[in-house]
């Protein structure tokens, strides 16, 4: 069996990884229009940082794992193509900054169909809008010159996080698959099922209707970044009344029915898919006719915008009503540790935010290029998602600089700002740090990983979200 996947992404890269990996007897390619993509993939330095993720590729590649910018001759020779192209929010036109641009996935589409001599499974591995499969097939099947090929549609959404993808991909709690309830879709469902089933227990793969897959993608994400702000609207509560929100958290979480996953209040939530996917289920909620419905799912990032936003306010409150010419260290880029991922990371928003009120910010990420940050900071929103993003320029900008360690962030600073929970920051020597600083000297911790009483010792004023104000910033700041 062949195996093609069009996409050499945060998806593509390390699930046909682990499918290599898991499955000597077939022989799997992943292809991507993006050359500098596909060489680093073939290369020592991976495109991207994901811990485990260098060994599993180095053991299938050369052996049954290869990456390629010939789409079509692997298109063309496989029995399955994955389909893990961007879906980004649309930036314009019908829907802007809701719906999904299926613009990628309808070229890849359009490539399987010209290319295909043989009968395909086409999987949907993208996050789609629920009826995507139905507007695929017509695709596939209009553009096909070939008589006689067939293409079977199935939707296998990805689950996996970033920073925990290879763990997530060996065992995950459940693998989804979506087919037609029909004779060649049922053999097509258990095709795929054979292949997952080389390392994955048979209960774990869900099968399911087209409709019932491609929407529990969606439902999945919402209800996860829905926990995170439901936990941070509490924050806010915590902070005006004197409640510690991971006592809070904690208390609820010892509940079964609630359970203690996800429920940690932070500057927000970030990633490629939480805003992306819940602005998509509200926009597909919408164009049914559900205003009610697509207003409770928006008002979740509704939330987690004001959570940024107020991280912002509090920290110039905190700071005299002025950061004007102050310079604010920047711990972390990264949306959550153990990536170098910086899509929709709250750092972009808080950092902008500072520095329209003329704050000067030094940032540093242990994985986050200084490009990178430039180029984040620079771009319009939604444009991270595109293929080209990664090589488009990146531009200087007068007000950040990154800086190549923690200290030097820190020095002549008059604030630390903890935006990613690197384990690395727990450790520093904060003393040294407030050594170095001006005076009184700030610490605002965006995801409560540090510890607050010993840095007060130390002479630092310290905001912790959703804790109890500290009495500097309670008596004149709050
Ligand atoms: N990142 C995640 O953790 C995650 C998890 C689950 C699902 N998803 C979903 O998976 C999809 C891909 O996400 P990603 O994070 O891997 O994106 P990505 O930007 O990292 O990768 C997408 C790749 O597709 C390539 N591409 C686009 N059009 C192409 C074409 N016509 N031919 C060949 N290559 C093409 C791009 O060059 C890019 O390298 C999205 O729909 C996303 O919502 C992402
Ligand atoms: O208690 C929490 C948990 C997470 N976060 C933040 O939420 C964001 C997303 O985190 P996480 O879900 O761990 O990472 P992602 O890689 O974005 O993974 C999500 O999005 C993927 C893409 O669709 C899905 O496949 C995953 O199942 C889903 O967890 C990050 O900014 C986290 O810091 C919090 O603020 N508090």
């Amino acid at each position: 069996m062949k195996i093609a996947c069009i996409g050499a992404g945060y998806v593509g890269g390390p699930t046909m990884a682990m499918v290599a990996l898991k499955c000597p007897d077939i022989e799997v390619v992943v292809v991507d229009i993006n050359e500098e993509r596909i060489n680093a993939w073939n290369s020592d330095k991976l495109p991207i940082y994901e811990p485990g993720l260098f060994e599993v590729v180095k053991e299938a590649r050369g052996r049954n794992l290869f990456f390629s910018t010939d789409t079509k001759k692997h298109i063309g020779e496989a029995d399955i193509v994955f389909v893990s192209v961007n879906t980004p929010t649309k930036s314009t036109g019908i829907g802007a900054g809701k719906a999904a641009d299926l613009t990628y996935w309808e070229g890849a589409a359009r490539l399987i169909a010209s290319v295909s001599t043989s009968s395909k499974i086409v999987v949907e591995k993208s996050t789609v809008p629920v009826k995507t499969a139905e507007a695929i097939g017509k695709v596939l099947q209009r553009n096909c010159a070939t008589p006689g090929v067939e293409f079977e549609i199935l939707s296998n959404p990805e689950f996996l996080a970033e920073g925990t993808a290879i763990e997530d991909l060996r065992h995950p709690d459940r693998v989804l698959i979506g087919g037609a309830d029909t004779v060649s879709g049922r053999k097509a469902i258990e095709t795929l099922a054979s292949v997952y089933a080389h390392w994955i227990p048979r209960e774990r793969i869900l099968t399911a209707n087209l409709w019932s897959a491609e929407l529990a993608k969606l439902t999945a994400n919402a209800f996860l970044a829905q926990r995170i702000s439901s936990i941070n609207a509490i924050s806010a509560l915590c902070e005006a009344t004197g409640a510690d929100v991971q006592q809070v958290a904690h208390a609820i979480g010892t509940d079964s029915r609630i359970g203690p996953k996800f429920l940690n209040a932070s500057v927000g939530f970030g990633g490629s898919c939480f805003q992306k996917d819940i602005l998509n289920l509200s926009y597909v909620c919408e164009s049914v006719g559900l205003k009610e419905v697509a207003e409770y799912w928006y008002q979740v990032v509704s939330m987690n915008d004001y959570q940024k936003q107020r991280f912002v306010e509090r920290i110039i409150s905190a700071m005299f009503n002025t950061v004007s010419k102050k310079k604010i260290a920047i711990y972390g880029f990264a949306f959550k540790k153990d990536t170098g991922d910086t899509r929709e990371t709250p750092a972009i928003d808080v950092c902008k935010g500072l520095i329209r009120d003329g704050a000067k910010c030094s940032i540093y990420d242990p994985e986050v290029t200084p490009e990178q940050i430039f180029r984040d900071l620079s771009a319009p929103k939604f444009e991270w998602d595109r293929p080209n993003y990664s090589r488009s320029a990146s531009h200087m900008l007068e007000n950040v600089q990154v800086a190549p360690d923690a200290t030097a962030a820190a020095e002549g600073a008059h604030a630390i700002c903890i935006l990613t929970e690197w384990d690395a920051f727990k450790a520093y020597d904060y003393q040294a740090l407030y050594d170095k600083m001006h005076k009184p000297a700030f610490i605002f911790d965006g995801r409560n990983i540090l510890d607050h009483a010993k840095l007060r010792e130390t002479g630092f004023i310290v905001y912790a979200l959703g804790k109890p104000l500290d009495p500097f910033l309670q008596k004149n700041y709050s």
